[in-house]
């Protein structure tokens, strides 16, 4: 292993964007599945051989991606990723428990539009392990315009940033409808409640879903139409197919495949989650108005 290297995982936007931070004081290196023109792209062998590995896949194409190409040689990972896996309800920390010890591994949560994060613009990030080694170990690699701040509530951290892209489907509907701020604002507070609820059934801690990565990037997400997630909602209230959002989208929209996974989950574990059980409605047919009459009833 190439003690104190660092490589980013996946060359999206997000993958791009944590590159370009993470080069500002140290060399980093980059790779994904095609080659790309960027500055320090390697083959996926040499980026697996750094000591510290920062991986930017979807989430739903995780457990297939580390089962082909991931060999544990004592790398510490952090994970890029927000999602549910939605064909089984794992976590992510759950699939990446099979290939990596805790100690080694953290999980990147909070506000980051990865187009403000290239621009150098700056933002506040959570590092989230159970070792609050691995987050010093990981901490002097980023830039002087990303505060990071520690936290050990791996679970909560995952599911406010995985929960905050079904609401920010739901957020983007609203605006679509037109059915003014006073909805959204509601809309976005009964979420916060409702993610932190489904949250406290796993055992994640109320404080993770006041903070970074809980209302911080609820607050982002719900509110621009830089968030992919929230552009799905507006395709969907003006009563396009998914399939056609998601083509012109052009990239991934977490909140889609994590809605199936929340829906499904709630269902199982009897957790109340009336919101995000009506953007899954939605996105298998559901007219948006007959879902709002729906949550509107006392
Ligand atoms: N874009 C952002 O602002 C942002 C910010 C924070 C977190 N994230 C999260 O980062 C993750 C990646 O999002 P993104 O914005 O980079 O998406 P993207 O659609 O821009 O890029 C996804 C990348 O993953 C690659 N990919 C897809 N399937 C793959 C597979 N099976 N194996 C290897 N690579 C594969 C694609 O080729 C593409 O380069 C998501 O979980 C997202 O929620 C995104
Ligand atoms: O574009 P979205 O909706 O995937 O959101 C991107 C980031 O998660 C914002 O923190």
């Amino acid at each position: 292993m190439n003690q104190g290297s660092i490589a980013v995982i996946g060359a999206g936007k997000w993958g791009q964007a944590l590159h370009f931070a993470l080069s500002q004081k140290q060399k980093c290196l980059i790779s994904s599945r095609s080659k790309r023109e960027i500055e320090n792209f390697v083959d996926l062998e040499t980026a697996m051989d750094c000591e510290y590995l920062v991986i930017a896949i979807p989430a739903q194409e995780i457990r297939g991606w580390l089962k082909e190409n991931f060999v544990f040689k004592g790398q510490k990972i952090l994970v890029a990723s927000k999602g549910i896996e939605a064909k089984t309800g794992e976590f992510l920390n759950e699939i990446y428990s099979n290939f990596v010890p805790d100690k080694n591994i953290g999980f990147i949560s909070g506000p980051s539009f990865a187009a403000e994060v290239i621009k150098g613009l700056p933002c506040a990030l959570v590092i989230n392990s159970k070792s609050k080694k691995l987050y010093k170990s990981f901490q002097p690699f980023f830039p002087n315009f990303i505060k990071t701040y520690f936290s050990a509530d791996v679970i909560g951290a995952e599911i406010a940033g995985a929960y905050k892209n079904v609401l920010a489907i739901a957020s983007g509907i609203c605006e679509g409808l037109q059915l003014g701020k006073n909805a959204q604002a509601s809309l976005i507070a009964r979420g916060l409640v409702e993610m932190q609820r489904f949250g406290k059934y796993f055992g994640a801690k109320k404080s993770s879903f006041l903070g970074l990565s809980g209302a911080g990037d609820l607050f982002l997400t719900a509110n621009s139409t830089m968030s992919r997630n929230f552009r799905v909602g507006l395709g969907l209230s003006q009563n396009k197919k998914l399939e056609d959002i998601l083509k012109e989208l052009g990239e991934v929209a977490e909140g889609v495949k994590t809605a199936d996974a929340i829906h499904n989950l709630s269902k199982k574990y009897s957790i109340y989650t009336p919101i995000a059980n009506e953007v899954k409605l939605i996105l298998d047919g559901k007219n948006p108005k007959d879902s709002l009459k729906d949550l509107l009833k006392n």
